[in-house]
């Protein structure tokens, strides 16, 4: 068993490597195969603890099926195992059923519900698996809603068997309520819903568990995991020594309308952080400063004069920008340009709005890529933000598809859609995140990549990883999340691509 792996299966996908197995020579005996899996992980942690006591919870479909051959392979280890089945056998899979009888011929007994004024050590979640009903109106309810809430007030360690029930597979979205355990052991291959939106609070540690599958060679993924060892496969390289300021690119960034300067700051510094060679900031406002006392080392502007600039290496427009006709004319000028962009917030906003803005970014030659969080999808998308969080890996890639760029679906888990269809689900990041500017720093420090020579594609994943570990390090270093300024982000990250790029061995 390996604690992870890079690939991200959609429930579609492993529906179709499940096919693909069941085609293969020699019977693959899956289920079989996951709940001994499962057993082993529970009787390895119980052994721990010297703890015997185990409630396992069987529903309708095959994740059931699972739970009766867990329990089966317990009980036979002498661990006292109490099984709770809600469905019905005549509904059951012919594999559920033969585990189910399985149960029953060791001795198991079957429960409806959960005994009243017993105790356990260990409850191990059953219930649904990758096929839990994730249309609308089918959220949990009745006995499955009771049983997820009994448990959960439980307070004990919960083994999910591959996906916590009641969280949706594909979305991470719960699904009225879900388990929240301590382990999840997941079969066949990684799920989007346990590293996006939701899944994250609900899952706990991961185990993957490919059930002697070689599930890579069965179906290429399209999605994978953003994760520290693909981050330092995009570094930029050491500088050498007789580099020059003009050797690491110029960011221009277009924004900081009256009100909104601090933006726009925000987003220069970072990009003068991570290793811009120079920075402008082109500003939007009538009476802009001139000079950041505390960061005389950012180029100051009126936006027009961005334009007569001839060393730029790419644009970030929208930090601060407004929706103000000058600032949809500044953008447009940006879209029309051959620089490679990073559009954000109104930038996002603008093209969200005006059909003729979008045209601009559709047909650009040069890389764009978008930033958006799930509000400014939504507005991107035409849709709700609730359908876009219950659907975020679709929604990212068809940001990336309907605007002809790579695309940021920012928030917990954050997914990075690319060409080819390709998407990647950030893992680094927590909500000390949730604060005003972190976006902003988040497009300067794309800006900077983009400007030290790094691929659009690439300086997206490595923004993203980067900005997300510099916040779990500052969540580290302050014992919580709360208070996390988007400045220290800045700073953390600039240290980490240091230590990355110069000491890779100490981490
Ligand atoms: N098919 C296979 O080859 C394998 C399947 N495995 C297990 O099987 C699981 C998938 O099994 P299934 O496809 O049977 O799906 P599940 O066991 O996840 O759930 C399906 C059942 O739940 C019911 N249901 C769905 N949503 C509901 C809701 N909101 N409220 C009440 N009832 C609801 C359905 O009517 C159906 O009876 C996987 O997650 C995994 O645990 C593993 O054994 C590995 C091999
Ligand atoms: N709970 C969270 N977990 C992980 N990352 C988060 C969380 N909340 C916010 N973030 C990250 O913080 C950044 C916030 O960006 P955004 O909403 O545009 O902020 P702002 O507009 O204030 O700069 C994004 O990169 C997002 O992914
Ligand atoms: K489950």
């Amino acid at each position: 068993m390996r604690n992870y792996s890079t690939a991200v299966y959609t429930t579609a996908e492993i529906r179709e490597i499940e096919q693909l197995a069941a085609a293969l020579p020699g019977p693959p005996a899956l289920m079989e195969k996951a709940g001994l899996a499962a057993a082993e992980v529970a009787r390895d942690r119980l052994l721990i603890y010297g703890r015997t006591r185990v409630l396992v919870l069987a529903g309708p479909g095959n994740n059931g099926g699972d739970a009766f051959a867990a329990a089966r392979h317990l009980q036979a280890w002498w661990f006292k195992v109490t099984l709770v089945f809600t469905g019905q056998r005549s509904t059951l899979s012919s594999d559920a059923q033969r585990m189910l009888d399985a149960w029953l011929t060791a001795g198991g007994k079957i429960f409806s519900g959960i005994p009243e004024n017993e105790k356990w050590d260990m409850v191990i979640d059953g219930l649904f698996g990758i096929g839990l009903d994730h249309h609308e109106g089918r959220e949990l309810a009745g006995q499955y809603l009771a049983l997820v809430n009994t448990v959960n007030r439980m307070n004990l360690p919960v083994l999910a068997l591959d996906i916590p029930s009641g969280l949706g597979s594909d979305s991470g979205q719960v699904r009225g309520a879900a388990i929240r355990a301590a382990m999840t052991v997941t079969f066949i291959g990684l799920k989007p819903g346990l590293v996006t939106h939701q899944g994250p609070e609900y899952c706990g540690e991961i185990l993957l568990d490919d059930l002697d599958l070689n599930t890579l060679s069965l179906r290429e993924p399209a999605s994978w995991i953003m994760d520290q060892l693909l981050a330092q496969t995009l570094l930029p390289p050491p500088r050498s020594a007789s580099s020059h300021k003009g050797t690491y690119g110029s960011v221009g960034i277009i924004g900081g309308s009256t009100g909104m300067m601090g933006a726009a700051l925000l987003a220069g510094t970072a990009a003068l952080k991570l290793g811009a060679g120079r920075v402008y900031l082109g500003l939007i406002a009538g009476k802009a400063l001139e000079v950041d006392t505390t960061q005389p080392e950012l180029m100051l502007r009126p936006v027009h004069e961005i334009f007569k600039l001839d060393q730029l290496s790419c644009l970030v427009v929208g930090p601060g920008l407004g929706m103000r006709p000058d600032a949809r004319f500044w953008l447009s000028s940006a879209l029309e340009s051959t620089l490679p962009l990073v559009l954000d917030a109104d930038a996002l906003n603008l093209i969200a709005t005006h059909s003729s803005v979008a045209n601009l970014l559709r047909k650009r030659k040069a890389p764009s890529t978008l930033t958006p969080h799930p509000a400014e999808a939504a507005r991107l998308l035409n849709m709700d933000i609730s359908a876009i969080q219950n659907d975020r890996m679709a929604a990212a890639a068809n940001l990336a598809k309907k605007f002809n760029c790579c695309a940021v679906l920012k928030g917990g888990g954050s997914i990075c859609a690319v060409s080819g269809g390709k998407r990647y689900i950030n893992t680094s990041g927590n909500p000390g995140l949730s604060s005003a500017g972190t976006g902003d720093v988040l497009s300067g420090i794309v800006g900077a990549l983009l400007a030290q020579g790094v691929s659009s594609e690439n300086a997206l994943l490595l923004a993203v990883y980067l900005h997300g570990a510099a916040a779990d390090i500052l969540l580290k270093q302050q014992g919580g999340p709360v208070g996390m300024t988007a400045s220290e982000i800045s700073n953390t990250a600039r240290n980490l691509l240091n230590q990355w790029v110069y000491s890779p061995e100490i981490h």
